[in-house]
């Protein structure tokens, strides 16, 4: 069976690529502004009906979200039959597909068809869910016309409408395992939350409340489903009342991820733009597509507190192998955590000393879930958020198989397998990481501020830098040491160790055009000092490429680099900015300043000394 070039040709001209551009599927899958994603769209279609008749018509993912990006924002991403990322080697088909010209596309599908060794009379599979932004329609209506180019007539397509992204993985999963022996769960959206809340009730049952938790919605897909979630823990009469804030997700409005939501707590560290909550209220941000969550609150005098996925791991890990221990399983069961460079240094200090082994890897969720799998139980988190536990199969066997000869072993080991009922296996998933975070400070009857207490943050900064190539960046150790450009290094290195407890690295972007810098030290002004030190290194590196400057003073190279910053990220009006006031303490020539931070919250836009 061949495929209909004809079809692919006229259905591929009504989705014609933009001239000059170049598509990559990174860490993210495909994404940017959604006016260029239509091609690409359709494109994937044709990606995820060869994926799934590749293996065996088994049911493949397409998520179609932009996550934390701004709702003008698009993109798109596959998901493989076990409901984890796609298998990197297809990354590059997929790629090598969304780039190829309109009047080669049906000659490279068959191309690519006999390369993959494809069954073209094979039966496919393919289950699509959307976010919530405005373009969704139209992608959607993209994909399926590339669904449909290469349809030999055994193609069935399931569309789960607006959804989440971790509910799409679990849909995957659970379609592809249903009637196995190791059946995930009944794959509706009513099947993913039942799991979920029948794991959380095993595992709070008989507890005391805890006060209300308010959620940021950022505006997205999260909130339907924490309404939904919300009624179905008062019908239990669950020990645990959500608040649903920023829930706003009419499209075309601009609200989604617009100054709330995880990304905007984590990367500006502040509370949602208007959000007031009270003393020590215990508070949680989703980002657009609730893959990712991050908690905070406000301490007493007024401090906002962020508790980041770093201190979620530190929580969740503390709990496990205490779990772990009790059900008498210590020796024969590893329990490891996986974080990346942004992690904490105070969190890998804390989980260390509770004998939990860590692992670094590079950014990116595949690196992470990964190397979790490796571990009987393994806890993973990038500091963003992202991140869930995976439970191995062996360690599941070897719970469900130890006879308890206390009754505190056997509470143990039932929690142990509500723990891994209610963890998300095939991603990050915020509502399962809430779940799992509130049944742990519910069973200790824990505020934030206790939670907040198991170890005290380094200050840090994270801030971007955009160089001419990013690809003249290269790293090595798990991203936290230049080997190109040759000496930068060294010079970073110099910088660190004048700092007590410093630490900084720079590492290229997987998903912009840029490279990041992050620095963090025992103080906040340390901690900008050296991120500005260090971002102002590659500045004086790359300074003939910068346009030239119009812009104030500069007694040191590095102050001149964070100026000449301004121009390369546009000045926004006072009104845009967010002034923060640091002590940056640099020397004689400095005084107490003002630091800016432009609206997507990583970069210096403009210091104002003197004042
Ligand atoms: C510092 C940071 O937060 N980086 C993010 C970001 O990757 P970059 O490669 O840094 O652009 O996007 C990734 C995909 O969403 C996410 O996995 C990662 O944590
Ligand atoms: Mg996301």
């Amino acid at each position: 069976m061949s495929l209909d070039h004809d079809k692919i040709s006229k259905l591929g001209e009504q989705h014609p690529p933009p001239a000059n551009h170049v598509y990559a599927y990174g860490t993210a899958g495909f994404r940017s502004n959604a006016n260029v994603l239509d091609a690409v769209l359709f494109r994937v279609g044709i990606i995820a009906v060869f994926r799934s008749m590749k293996l065996d018509g088994k049911a493949v993912g397409v998520m179609i979200t932009a996550s934390h990006n701004p709702e003008c924002d698009n993109g798109v991403k596959l998901v493989d039959p076990h409901g984890d990322m796609l298998d990197p080697s297809w990354e590059a088909y997929a790629t090598a597909l969304a780039n190829t010209p309109l009047d080669s596309l049906a000659s490279y599908c068959s191309q690519l068809a006999n390369t993959l060794k494809i069954d073209l009379t094979k039966k496919a599979n393919i289950i699509i869910a959307r976010d919530t932004r405005p373009s969704g329609d139209a992608m959607l209506s993209s994909l399926n016309h590339g669904i449909e180019s290469v349809n030999n007539g055994s193609v069935s397509v399931q569309d789960f409408g607006l959804a989440t992204t971790p509910a799409l993985h679990y849909l995957v999963r659970a379609t592809n395992s249903k009637g196995t022996n190791d059946d995930y769960g009944e794959p509706t959206i009513q099947g993913y939350m039942d799991k979920m809340v029948s794991a959380f009730n095993g595992l709070v049952q008989g507890k005391p409340s805890i006060a209300p938790l308010k959620v940021d919605c950022a505006n997205g897909i999260g909130a339907p489903y924490i309404h939904d979630l919300s009624e179905k823990l008062q019908k239990v009469n669950a020990p645990l009342t959500l608040e649903p804030v920023f829930d706003d997700t009419t499209p075309g409005i601009g609200k989604l991820n617009n100054g709330c939501g995880a990304d905007h707590v984590k990367s500006k560290q502040l509370l949602p733009v208007g959000f007031t909550p009270g003393p020590n209220e215990r508070c949680a941000s989703l980002d657009g597509d609730a893959d990712r969550i991050v908690y905070y609150y406000n301490d007493q005098r007024g401090n906002f507190k962020l508790l980041d996925g770093d201190k979620i791991a530190s929580l969740l890990s503390v709990f496990i192998i205490d779990l772990v221990e009790k059900a008498g399983l210590t020796d024969t069961a590893n329990v490891g955590v996986v974080q990346t460079a942004y992690a904490n240094g105070c969190s890998s200090k804390f989980i260390n000393a509770q004998q939990v082994p860590i692992k670094c890897v590079p950014t990116g969720v595949k690196h992470l879930h990964h190397a979790a799998q490796q571990y009987s139980v393994g806890v993973y988190f990038e500091a963003n958020g992202h991140g869930t536990v995976l439970f191995s199969d062996e360690f599941i066997n070897l719970v469900k198989s130890t006879v308890p000869v206390m009754p505190a072993q056997q509470t143990a080991l039932q929690q142990l397998i509500h723990l891994s009922q209610l963890a998300n296996q095939t991603v990050g998933d915020a509502l399962s990481d809430l779940l799992l975070v509130e049944a742990i400070l519910i069973q200790k009857q824990w505020g934030p501020a206790e939670w907040d207490g198991l170890y005290e943050d380094f200050p840090n900064r994270l801030v971007k830098v955009t160089v001419p190539d990013r690809t003249a960046f290269t790293t090595t150790d798990a991203e936290r040491k230049l080997v190109t450009p040759a000496d930068l290094q060294k010079e970073i290195d110099g910088h660190v160790s004048k700092y007590q407890d410093g630490r900084s690295f720079v590492r290229p972007s997987g998903t912009e055009d840029c490279v990041r810098v992050y620095a963090e030290a025992q103080t906040r002004g340390q901690a900008d000092e050296l991120a500005f030190k260090v971002a102002g290194l590659i500045y004086d590196k790359f300074d003939a490429m910068i346009p030239p400057s119009r812009l104030y003073w500069s007694p040191h190279s590095y102050q001149s680099a964070i100026v000449r910053l301004c121009l390369e990220e546009k000045i926004y009006s006072d009104r845009e900015l967010d002034l923060i006031q640091v002590d940056l303490n640099m020397g004689d020539n400095f005084h107490p300043s003002f630091l800016a931070i432009n609206p997507a919250g990583t970069l210096p836009v403009l210091l104002i000394l003197n004042q």
